[in-house]
């Protein structure tokens, strides 16, 4: 639905070229919510820009719907941008209207006729929970209530995408919740296919199907959630289950799905080992339960029991035991020694 290749954004400021996207491949699929997660700075803003080109890319090429915006004039893009919603951090509402004017603006900019016009508005308004409100000026709604209208207001174009700017950042944990509901139950109910960028692993959590892991202008990771859990040293994993540093000797198992499965204690039946749970971490990610355990594992089977684990589908990492450390033992050794 959206494909974004070998996109380069490099801004110049003050005779400095400050490269915001450094070569991001990004595959967004039909129908589902894709959450772009990083830290301030990391590019976020400027890659969702670079979709609907309100920010012309340095280099590379995107698409959207089968259409290569990046080919396109000027009046061609406005009208494959009606089909591209849009929510924002801070609202982006016209203050001088009220609910419905807002709502109606990009309905008047397409040039759809009063009598339909009022219909639509109507129609969206009590889509996002705003039948109420159509005659309220913006000023008088809380947050939650305005990312509504925003809200409204993208799907005026009948879009088939929604870029999402930040849209929960400046609302309260409750209302970040609902606002999140809302998108889920649009995307379910519309077919519509939702790109965010957030800050937020919650949001991440909450309602996407696939997630990148975005860093200096570079995409770290990228995938189905799933398929990201179940990945060998994954940061998404680690962000979402953190657990301390493993110690020597310990294994850390993570699942998703299979949390409903008596895994663990099927094993120590199967096999002579004892097992200490010494952490864990379980959430509903995804839409299924997932989770990390950080476990002992004792025994004269341990090693059958571990690969019986593998096959279970689980991941299993295993931190190397004491005396395979190697250097970092031995200089943390000298260390106490040069300090007695
Ligand atoms: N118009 C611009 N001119 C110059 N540099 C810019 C411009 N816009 C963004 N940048 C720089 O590009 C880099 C990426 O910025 P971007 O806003 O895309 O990051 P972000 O991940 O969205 O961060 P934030 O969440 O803080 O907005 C930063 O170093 C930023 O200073």
């Amino acid at each position: 639905m959206i494909d974004v290749s070998g996109l380069r954004k490099v801004y110049r400021d003050r005779g400095r070229e400050v490269v915001a996207i450094d070569g991001v491949d990004l595959h967004v699929r039909e129908g589902e919510i894709f959450g772009v997660l990083g830290q301030s700075g990391a590019g976020k803003s400027t890659l969702l820009r670079c979709v609907n080109l309100l920010e012309r890319p340095t280099a590379g090429t995107v698409s959207v719907a089968g259409q290569e915006l990046t080919r396109l004039g000027e009046s061609d893009l406005r009208r494959a941008r009606q089909r591209i919603g849009m929510i924002h951090q801070h609202f982006a509402l016209l203050s001088s209207r009220t609910v419905a004017g807002n709502v109606a603006f990009p309905l008047e900019v397409m040039g759809v006729e009063k009598a339909e016009r009022a219909r639509r508005v109507a129609e969206l308004l009590e889509l996002v929970g705003l039948a109420d409100k159509a005659g309220t000026h913006p000023a008088q709604l809380s947050g939650g209530q305005k990312q509504r209208v925003g809200i409204a207001r993208a799907l005026a174009g009948n879009p088939s995408v929604l870029l999402s700017d930040e849209a929960t950042s400046a609302l309260d944990p409750g209302t970040t919740q609902s606002i999140l509901a809302l998108l889920k139950r649009l995307n379910r109910e519309l077919g519509l296919t939702i790109l965010l960028i957030t800050h937020e692993m919650n949001v991440i959590k909450s309602i996407c199907d696939s997630a990148a892991i975005m860093r200096d202008g570079l995409i770290e990771e990228s995938g189905a959630i799933p398929e990201l859990i179940a990945k060998p040293g994954s940061r998404l994993t680690a962000e979402l289950f953190p657990l301390p540093a493993p110690e020597p000797g310990t294994v850390t198992i993570t699942f998703t799905g299979q949390a409903d499965e008596p895994v663990v204690s099927q094993m120590v039946r199967k096999f002579d080992v004892d097992v200490n749970i010494l952490g864990g971490v379980l959430e509903e990610v995804a839409g299924v339960s997932a989770g990390r355990l950080r476990l002992r594992l004792t025994g004269a089977e341990r090693a059958a029991a571990l690969t019986y684990l593998s096959e279970r589908g689980l991941l299993v990492e295993e931190a190397p035991a004491a005396e395979r450390a190697g250097a970092s033992g031995i200089s943390v050794t000298s260390q106490v020694e040069e300090i007695a």
